[in-house]
């Protein structure tokens, strides 16, 4: 069994970002510059947001936190969607999911410009992803794929088993693993709360992405013997023993599991970390195309 370390692999991708600003910087050009709206104030929402913060300061990026109201009406938000649109300062934002239940979440994420969207949620990105052109890859299903990479797991030809069918990993992730070349040529079946049996499924994958949000919902005796288990879950299961009162966990039951796999992402220190990379990378990205026009 050998862990793929999101923690550490999301360290390297920091690095060689942060030595290409520092040429960018050299070179006098300008530093990419991310934004992050968040809308409330919800916990865990506010710890990523934090830590994309402090990426981008580590990585000498600009970046710009907009918090606004709960209360914020639809109208409002999409006013500050225009302005961040028109900022010729920014680079690339994002708008951290999920909104509160009075804002339509679908017509926020379209009044997106898409050459801003570093979160690759707008349908022409995700669209042009499903066409295998160049653009914003969701960042979490990216960060999985740029771990397969790192740690040369085989895809081709394997069969790739993912649960969940959020339009922000589930969905995403069957596509990527489905398109050509490497990682991917592996042939996908997408699972999800009305699939029957899905037992049946996960004990035939060489691959398993589970994006569910169940604690420790994958079993040992649900999959089968060198079988690769890519953990997206995040749950924070109540632990009055921890300092924090709570413990991240992760959807897979690492005790159970982790010695029948090859390879296994750890919770937390595995996928999570490498979103934030990937955020990063994208906005890299934003720049250099903004660059040239
Ligand atoms: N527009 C938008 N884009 C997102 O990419 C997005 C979003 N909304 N809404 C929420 C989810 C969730 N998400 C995480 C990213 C990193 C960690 C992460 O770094 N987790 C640490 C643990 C952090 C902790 O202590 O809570 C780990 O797994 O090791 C977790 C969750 C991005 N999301």
């Amino acid at each position: 069994m050998q862990l793929l370390d999101g923690k550490k692999t999301s360290e390297d991708i920091k690095n060689e970002i942060a030595a290409e600003v520092l040429r960018m910087k050299a070179d006098g050009q300008k530093v990419p510059h991310l934004a992050a709206v968040i809308v409330g104030t919800n916990g865990a929402s506010l710890t990523y947001v934090g830590s994309k913060v402090k990426s981008c300061q580590q990585i000498g990026f600009e970046s710009t936190l907009v918090s606004l109201s709960e209360n914020i009406s639809e109208e409002e938000l999409l006013d500050k969607i225009k302005e961040l649109n028109e900022d010729d300062d920014l680079d690339g934002y994002i708008v951290q999911l999920p909104l509160p239940k009075h804002i339509d979440e679908q017509k926020i994420l379209m009044a997106i410009d898409p050459d801003k969207d570093v979160d690759g949620f707008h349908p022409a990105n995700f669209g042009k992803m499903a066409l295998e052109m160049e653009t914003f890859l969701p960042a979490t299903p990216y960060g999985i794929m740029e771990l397969l990479e790192r740690y040369k797991v085989e895809t081709a030809g394997k069969h790739t088993v993912v649960i969940g069918r959020s339009h922000i990993v589930g969905r995403p992730m069957s596509i990527l693993m489905s398109r050509k070349g490497y990682p991917g040529d592996s042939t996908v079946t997408l699972t999800h709360s009305r699939t029957r049996n899905i037992e049946e499924y996960t004990k035939n994958a060489d691959i398993i992405i589970t994006a569910l949000g169940v604690p420790n919902y994958l079993k040992g005796d649900m999959v089968k013997d060198g079988v690769v288990v890519i953990d997206v879950g995040i749950t924070r299961v109540e632990d009055a023993s921890h300092p924090k009162g709570y413990v991240i966990t992760g959807d897979v039951d690492f005790a159970s599991v982790s010695p029948k796999s090859s390879f296994i992402t750890p919770v937390p220190g595995g996928v999570g970390p490498m979103t934030i990379a990937m955020l990063l990378k994208n906005t890299l990205l934003a720049r250099k195309i903004r660059s040239r026009k």
